[in-house]
């Protein structure tokens, strides 16, 4: 339960007035000290001063959790004046009487209402209690004779009887006089009429709408699931569910549809609870949809604060988006992705005025019917944050946003974008619109271009009434693949007075009209006196393309003005076509928006000028070939020098992702490249690419018992791995070793591989283990893992492997199937892939790029295989727990429940808020209500 803030700092002040005007009454006291100090020290006092000292409670004492001061007033000791400045000060009055004394209770009408009401605002009247004390004295009830007078006023918002001296009904004295302020029935409720005030109808009405994510009139089980637990913390249990949509079903005809709550319904069960005076349910509701006394929506909840730093712009972050999207769909009720009039008018229910006038379709995307689209109406949104973010956060606390999405509060939908000083030093952005400013004289073809950008041709622009002119269209444009808004503002042509509003922005057009000579002249002005020593990126317009180009009365033309100035030559642009305008001059302007530093190439496309001339043969097939051989012969100066002719291994590649095909490559150590060829002895041309050793991390010997293939393992730094594999064992060391001292691994310096024959050593799962194995330079068994120097990877892993050919080696390349690290002998335990090779394949065309091979098929495995046993490895090398990692729930959500989480979760949901209260209200007569929700005698309107 959420209360408005305020509220909840709210000093409770509380005055008891009893007052005697003759000696007589003096003798017959009513008791309020005596309430006072009897609540103070829960024992009746035998000795009463004349005036209780003021009293303050602190919040966590009172059942509401409101501090609370408590005033008496003494005739005796106080004047009228110090009287009508408590009352000013109250919150809530008192009047008490005695029960058994029938003057005092005359004196409630005759003198205290009007004496308070004389001193209160009619709009803003104070709460009234009225209290009977001495209820120990009489046998009988003063009920019959306060009831007419509680119907008479309405500020009176309870009574309740009570006794100082035997204690009954002190602390819901108080209890109520708390609840009066905090839940006043004056807003919500009309005694007279007996109905919901209709601000409290609208207010609720919106509440419903907003609560009815589909938008069908229908509040169904999910929507006031949701509700409740929006409200109240708390989901309402299957039965309880129906049990409330029986007891409103009893109570009305159409309060419930298809199984669901009607508006109908809702407002007839907070009347109720309000004539029951559980006026506590609606406040809670009302405050927590935003609304504060006086049925209107806060200032905390329409405007939290939202510090935006210069240079900084504001947008709207992904979940915003897609609130806003919801909120669409539930209004595009036939789906044709627009909103009609009436689905507009539908969608802004919920605000207190219609937001967007005739000249928002005129700044965004509509349909054939001048409908706003959907990517209208995103665009509509992003420019109100863009220009007025304190605007679009009231719109979106209309809409619900900080409820629907349980955010704290609206600013939760506005990203605040990085200075803009640091995205020029950084060169990038992560800005997602970008404002263009649109100068140029007047009936130069500002409006024209705007609208072109919503696609209108000049056709269509020219239906366009003159005061739903808009100054601005928004849309999104695509710059390398990413969806940008591009926010045209269209300057007014008052070259004397341009606004610091009007200059600030990402990227400025300059629009001239080529077809008359004097348009241009404003652009060149305007530019030299704004915008040439500014960083802004500018680029000028030549619109009416389709009209005769006229020479510009300027000393320079409009070419040669852009080119001293070093801007791009002018656009052509016309928007006078049948079909809707090119958009490519708008991703032209977002690209320089999103990077002011960098050069766009030639835009022009009149191919007439310089640049179109330069660009053309830039383009042109001839440099385009000139460059390719200049690029092949630096690529292969390298491997012109290598020896061809020594190559003496081939070997095999994957391809295919369903099915493992392989080719057969040469290979050949140079230098410090690997490289491998279509043919043996292969020239440049049979090149198939290469690998840089500098890439390889580490070498290692494999193998198997099945085949017997002389297999050796490439670790490379980005974690891939390659099998080769030679024909017998003695080439294999000798490559082993090649590799290795040429990636200056000591052991190759020394006689330390050893001959460990690992086809005599299968470990006991007849799987082969990993081991170094050199039995020409040093026959040493043991050491197995010194070669061994891998890393776990979660990267595609290669194989490679030898053939039976001579001289050959086969390559293996294969994705595991979740990421884990795979080693060689894991795959020997999938022989779908090894059955699949075929020794002696013929030469197959591979892809160029050897890395990029097509995935195969995944390694299905029951158990990893690891060189060495997991103990061994390092901690982070372990596979995590298996409990960890066979369920998606994080581990600790398995942990063992507490008593009280486990008791929780068996229990059905505690009974509270709208439940709670509907079973309250309905579930029985009145008179036991009243019992249940009051213990003690109250009354209420
Ligand atoms: N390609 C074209 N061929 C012929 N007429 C055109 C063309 N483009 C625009 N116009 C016309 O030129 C006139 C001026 O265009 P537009 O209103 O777009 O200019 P503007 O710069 O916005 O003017 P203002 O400064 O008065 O707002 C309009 O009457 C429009 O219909």
């Amino acid at each position: 339960m959420s209360y408005c803030c305020s509220e909840v700092q709210k000093k409770l002040m509380l005055v008891l007035i009893e007052r005697c005007q003759n000696t007589q009454c003096m003798t017959a006291k009513v008791g309020k000290t005596s309430l006072i100090m009897s609540l103070v020290s829960e024992e009746f006092p035998d000795e009463v001063p004349l005036r209780a000292e003021e009293i303050t409670i602190p919040a966590d004492v009172t059942p509401e959790r409101v501090p609370t001061h408590i005033v008496d007033y003494s005739e005796a000791e106080q004047s009228d004046e110090q009287l009508y400045q408590e009352i000013s000060k109250a919150n809530v009055i008192c009047i008490v009487y005695s029960v058994n004394n029938k003057k005092s209770i005359e004196k409630v009408t005759s003198h205290w209402i009007p004496l308070i009401n004389d001193r209160t605002d009619k709009d803003s009247r104070v709460p009234l209690i009225l209290v009977g004390n001495k209820s120990d004295l009489v046998d009988h009830s003063s009920m019959e004779t306060i009831l007419p007078i509680m119907n008479q006023y309405s500020e009176i918002e309870t009574c309740v009887e009570c006794s100082a001296k035997n204690l009954k009904n002190i602390s819901e004295l108080f209890y109520y006089a708390q609840k009066a302020v905090l839940h006043p029935t004056g807003p919500l409720y009309c005694p007279e009429e007996k109905e919901m005030k209709p601000s409290c109808i609208k207010a609720l009405t919106r509440i419903f709408k907003i609560s009815d994510l589909d938008n069908d009139g229908i509040l169904n089980d999910h929507e006031l699931n949701f509700f409740q637990r929006t409200c109240f913390n708390m989901p309402l249990a299957p039965q309880a569910l129906e049990d409330v949509k029986n007891v409103v079903r009893r109570n009305m005809t159409d309060g419930i549809r298809d199984n669901g709550l009607t508006l109908k319904g809702f407002l007839f069960l907070h009347t109720l609870f309000i004539q029951r005076g559980r006026h506590e349910t609606t406040w809670t509701v009302l405050r927590r949809f935003g609304y504060d006394d006086d049925l209107e929506l806060t200032q905390e909840y329409l405007f939290p604060l939202l510090k935006i730093p210069p240079n900084c712009t504001t947008e709207l972050n992904h979940n915003a988006y897609l609130f806003l999207q919801s909120v669409f769909d539930k209004h595009d009720k036939d789906r044709d992705c627009a909103l009609s009039p009436d689905e507009l008018k539908d969608l802004f229910k919920v605000f207190p005025y219609m937001p967007w006038g005739p000249d928002v379709n005129n700044t965004v995307y509509t349909n054939d019917e001048g409908w706003i689209t959907y990517q209208g109406y995103l665009s509509q949104w992003t420019l109100t944050t863009y220009l007025d973010v304190q605007r679009c956060l009231e719109y979106l606390g209309y809409l619900g946003y900080s409820i629907i999405h349980e955010q704290e509060s609206q600013a939760a939908a506005i990203t605040i974008t990085r200075n803009k000083q640091i995205d020029l030093q950084k060169k990038q952005t992560q800005r997602s619109v970008f404002r263009c400013n649109v100068l140029g004289a007047r009936g130069s073809g500002k409006s024209g271009f705007l609208q072109a950008f919503l696609g209108r041709n000049l056709a269509r622009q020219k239906r366009i009434r003159e005061d739903h002119k808009s100054y601005y269209a928004i849309s999104t444009t695509y710059v390398y693949g990413q969806e940008k808004y591009l926010l045209l503002h269209e300057v007014l042509p008052d070259f004397e007075f341009l606004s610091e509003a009007d200059l600030a922005c990402d990227v400025v057009c300059l629009v001239y009209d080529l077809s008359n000579p004097r348009s241009f002249e404003y652009c060149a002005k305007v530019y030299k006196k704004y915008f040439m020593d500014s960083k802004t990126p500018c680029m000028v317009i030549a619109t009416k393309s389709d009209l005769h180009e006229v020479r510009q009365h300027y000393s320079t033309s409009p070419l040669d003005f852009c080119r001293r100035h070093k801007l791009h030559p002018p656009q052509q642009f016309t928007c006078n076509a049948a079909e809707a305008p090119s958009r490519d001059i708008y991703t032209k302007l977002t690209t320089m928006a999103m990077y002011p530093h960098g050069k766009l190439r030639c835009m022009c496309a009149c191919n007439r000028c310089t640049f179109c001339i330069s660009q053309n043969l830039l383009n042109s097939e001839l440099l385009h070939s000139v460059r390719a051989k200049l690029y092949s012969v630096i690529v292969n100066r390298h491997m012109t020098q290598a020896d061809l002719k020594n190559s003496t291994f081939w070997l095999r590649a994957s391809v295919g992702a369903t099915r493992l095909r392989w080719v057969t490559y040469w290979f050949k150590l140079h230098n410090a490249t690997l490289f491998f060829y279509n043919k043996e002895h292969g020239s440049n041309s049979d090149l198939r690419g290469q690998y840089y050793l500098i890439e390889i991390e580490s070498v290692r010997e494999v193998m198997w018992t099945k085949k017997k293939h002389y297999s050796f393992e490439i670790v490379l730094k980005n974690g891939k791995r390659k099998v080769l594999a030679a024909e017998s064992a003695d080439l294999r060391h000798q490559w082993m070793c090649q590799l290795l001292q040429a990636i200056n691994h000591p052991v190759c310096n020394t006689t330390e591989l050893n001959s460990y024959n690992s086809e005599t050593a299968p470990d006991n799962k007849g799987r082969t283990k990993s081991s170094p194995c050199n039995r020409f330079v040093n026959n040493q068994s043991g050491a197995s893992d010194r070669l061994v120097m891998r890393r776990h990877s979660t990267e595609p892993v290669s194989y490679l492997w030898s053939s039976s050919h001579h001289s050959a080696a086969v390559i293996l390349t294969a994705t595991s199937p979740n990421n884990t690290d795979v080693d060689l002998p894991h795959a020997q335990s999938t022989p779908c892939i090894l059955d699949e090779i075929d020794q002696n394949a013929e030469v197959i065309e591979l892809e160029h790029d050897y890395d990029v091979l097509p995935h195969c098929k995944p390694l299905h495995t029951e158990e990893p295989i690891y060189d060495t046993p997991p103990s061994n490895r390092r901690l982070s090398e372990r596979e995590p727990e298996t409990t960890e990692n066979i369920y998606d729930v994080p581990k600790y959500a398995f942990r063992k429940k507490s008593v009280k989480e486990a008791s929780c979760a068996t229990e059905l949901p505690e009974i509270t808020g709208l439940l709670h209260d509907m079973v309250l209200c309905l579930g029985g007569n009145s008179a036991d209500w009243v019992r249940a929700t009051a213990p003690g005698t109250t009354c209420q309107p």
